[in-house]
């Protein structure tokens, strides 16, 4: 057993007994206890120095010294620069170079010009050098002999007045003692003048280079550094956004300008909550490159990518930014004058809707005149919001009937009820079928009035379906196989609309159409295209943006897909010529007045009550009519009076194929006899309430009587 022990030391003490030494280890310090071995201490070190390097005293110290550093280097830089520029033709070298490399050769020839002119003048300032010293001389004589010429006088003068002959010389003397006064006062502050002067011209170039932050971005103070974002918009800060752009022509144009860069700006103009800057291309830049790069130039001017837009102005090679400032466009902006406005009225013709303000801040108003309408976006970012806000303010003119399906149907329009004629508000394919139905009847309403004779003028009919997509994708056929949705030359929905889109303008059939996510399924191009206002919310691609507002919108900057879904609810990129767009533009964007559910009930109201007792269908009949009288007197609601091309227009609503093709002859025909025949009032043929209701009444009896005989 012992020769297993192992001894601690090297010659063991004698022990009393011989019992076996026990080695007594010591309990494990944390730090021996599977620890690592400890680091040698070289390792140690070069773990210091980086701990040291690493922290952040030291870096703000090395950022500080690099900083300042960088001042004198490149204040120095620029004042040499601009010594030389001074001195020389550089800068009109530069700004030739700047305008070749804009492509604005007029520019360059007109520097060109100034160039040559300095160089002119240069040349006769040196020509003139070499005469310079002679004349020198010869004006240094002169200036000496006449100053001591001057002086011998007024010492003549002050020897006369003080009959002192020796004060001839005074003057003189005088004069010699200023000089030496002067060399005295030279020699003194000279020493320190010598030694303080590189400090303070040291100084100079800091001041100038800390002026123009001639240091990189990384050396900058903190609060410098992280003021970028929402900085404010310098040419400087466009021109670096332009330069690292990764077009190479641009940033070859824009290094070859150099400082003269500015150029290609335009003024910065300050526009609602941004600015606004035009920017004329070098040429071999296409202004499509700069649109392609709208995140890029966003993040290189700090700004987020929906906070910079990117359209093409009138003239050539030439881009228009719009930058806002920096979280401007989160803020919400103000309610509709509709809401704040009781006695606020519309006017279809003439007036335009209160919708909302554009980006610069403007009001932005929408002519609904003549117009078709198409409004598309992702579910959910105010689409019907933004169609019922219209439809809200041209409510508000009595003269215009609303024919409104909604087949979303969760009530976001039932405030119409009492307002439009015809209101379907449901999901399902009987909704689809007769919302179908009541977008034909605008198109008998609509052939009619194609039929009257000239000059007839025409109360505006409005027939609006909200989530239109469903009408498209119905697959629903009818008795004769003719199928409600789709897009083919049966399709009833699709062939519709066209119609109404194709001859319904000129007599104020006009058809608007809000629509999800559009898809050549369920938003046929023919009927897109067939809108004269689109507008659309936040959409998932460029292609959808192509299909909501068309190609040259597009092409011409309108970038929907680009708004953040869930962010810009309520912001609409609008392509129509009921809106007044900047010149040069194919479309604007404007941010919606939001006017909520409650609001818009409070003005439905008001439109009702400027309308007599309009009743509202909300089932379309389709059979065939089984009784005309009692059609007539539900469409005739609680008016006391209506006219009879309202009763042929509201019967043939209901029931298209029935009263479709009624004129005022039928209409007669089947009053006659009943005491309830048309008759003028005020000039124009109406049909009673009263004397309908009497009729059926009289009718009624005469039935049952005739019953019980
Ligand atoms: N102009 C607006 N400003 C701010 N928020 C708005 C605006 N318009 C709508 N919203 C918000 O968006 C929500 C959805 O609006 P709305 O029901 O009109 O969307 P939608 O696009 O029609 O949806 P869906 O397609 O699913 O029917 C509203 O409840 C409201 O909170």
């Amino acid at each position: 057993m012992t020769d297993n022990v192992v001894h601690l030391f090297k010659d063991p003490p004698p022990t009393a007994d011989k019992t076996p030494t026990t080695l007594a280890v010591p309990e494990a310090s944390p730090q021996t206890a599977g620890a690592p071995p400890r680091p040698s201490s070289w390792r140690r070190t070069v773990r210091r120095v980086r701990v040291v390097a690493t922290d952040e005293r030291t870096r703000s110290a090395g950022r500080a010294v690099v900083r300042h550093g960088s001042y004198v280097v490149g204040g120095t830089r620029i004042v040499a620069r601009r010594a030389w520029d001074g001195r020389t033709a550089a800068r009109y070298e530069r700004m030739i170079r700047a305008a070749e490399a804009a492509g604005n050769l007029e520019v360059a020839a007109e520097w060109e010009e100034r160039g040559r002119q300095y160089r002119a003048a240069r040349h006769q300032r040196r020509m003139d050098l070499l005469t310079s010293p002679e004349r020198v001389v010869k004006n240094a004589a002169y200036a000496t002999g006449g100053t001591l010429a001057g002086l011998l006088l007024l010492g003549v003068a002050l020897a006369v007045a003080t009959k002192e002959p020796g004060d001839v010389v005074v003057p003189v003397m005088a004069l010699v003692e200023l000089c030496r006064l002067l060399v005295v006062i030279a020699t003194v502050v000279w020493g320190p003048l010598v030694t303080l002067g590189p400090w303070l011209a040291l100084c100079g170039l800091w001041a100038v280079g800390r002026h123009q932050q001639a240091a990189p971005q990384w050396a900058l103070p903190a609060q410098q550094r992280g003021s970028d974002a929402g900085a404010p918009i310098t040419p400087s800060i466009v021109v670096t956004a332009l330069r690292d752009l990764g077009i190479a022509p641009l940033r070859k144009a824009i290094k070859e300008m150099g400082d003269a860069g500015a150029a290609m700006l335009g003024p910065i103009r300050i526009a609602g909550c941004g600015v606004e800057v035009d920017v004329t291309l070098p040429s071999g830049v296409s202004t499509q490159e700069v649109q392609g790069r709208r995140r890029k130039l966003a993040e290189n001017l700090s700004r987020h990518e929906h906070e910079v837009f990117i359209t093409i102005p009138t003239a050539a090679r030439t881009v228009r930014l719009w930058i806002a400032d920096s979280g401007a466009l989160d803020e919400p902006i103000g309610p509709s004058p509709l809401v704040l406005d009781a006695g606020l009225r519309a006017d279809y013709k003439k007036g335009k809707a209160p919708w909302g303000q554009d980006l610069r801040g403007d009001a932005a108003a929408l002519s609904l005149y003549q117009r078709h309408m198409l409004v598309t976006g992702v579910s959910n970012q105010g689409k019907t919001a933004a169609v019922r806000a219209l439809a809200l303010w041209l409510a508000l003119d009595p003269s215009v009937e609303f024919r409104i399906a909604d087949l979303k149907g969760i009530g976001d329009w039932a405030m119409f009820d009492g307002i439009a004629t015809v209101l379907i508000q449901g999901p399902t394919d009987d909704h689809v079928i007769q919302a179908t139905e009541m977008v034909e009847s605008g198109v008998t309403e609509m052939e009619r009035r194609l039929t009257s004779p000239p000059g007839t003028t025409f109360p505006p009919l409005i027939v609006l379906v909200d989530e239109a997509q469903l009408a498209f994708m119905c697959p629903v056929k009818d008795e004769e196989g003719r199928p409600y949705g789709g897009s083919k030359a049966t399709s009833r929905y699709f062939m519709a609309a066209r119609k109404i889109h194709n001859q319904g303008r000129a007599v104020n059939v006009l058809l608007w159409q809000g629509t999800q996510d559009p898809t050549d399924q369920n938003l046929p191009k023919l009927v897109r295209e067939g809108a004269h206002t689109r507008a659309s919310l936040a959409l998932g691609t460029e292609s959808q943006a192509r299909m909501a507002l068309g190609d040259k919108a597009v092409d011409g900057g309108a970038a929907p897909h680009l708004l953040r879904q869930g962010l810009d609810k309520g912001t609409l990129v609008v392509a129509s010529d009921g809106i007044a767009i900047p010149a040069g533009q194919a479309s604007i964007t404007v941010r919606t007045h939001y006017i909520d559910d409650d609001q818009a009930a409070e003005i439905a109201a008001r439109a009702r009550a400027l309308r007599d007792g309009v009743t509202t269908l909300t089932v379309l009949d389709t059979d065939e009519p089984t009784d005309p009288l009692a059609d007539i007197a539900a469409v005739i609601g609680t008016a006391p009076r209506v006219l009879t091309q309202d009763v042929l227009q509201r019967l043939a609503t209901t029931n298209p194929k029935a009263y479709g093709a009624w004129t005022h002859t039928d209409l007669r025909r089947v009053l006659e006899g009943t005491g309830a025949e048309p008759y003028k009032s005020d000039g124009r043929m109406v049909v009673s309430r009263d004397r309908i209701a009497r009729a059926l009444a009289n009718r009624d009896t005469d039935g049952s009587a005739s019953a019980a005989q």
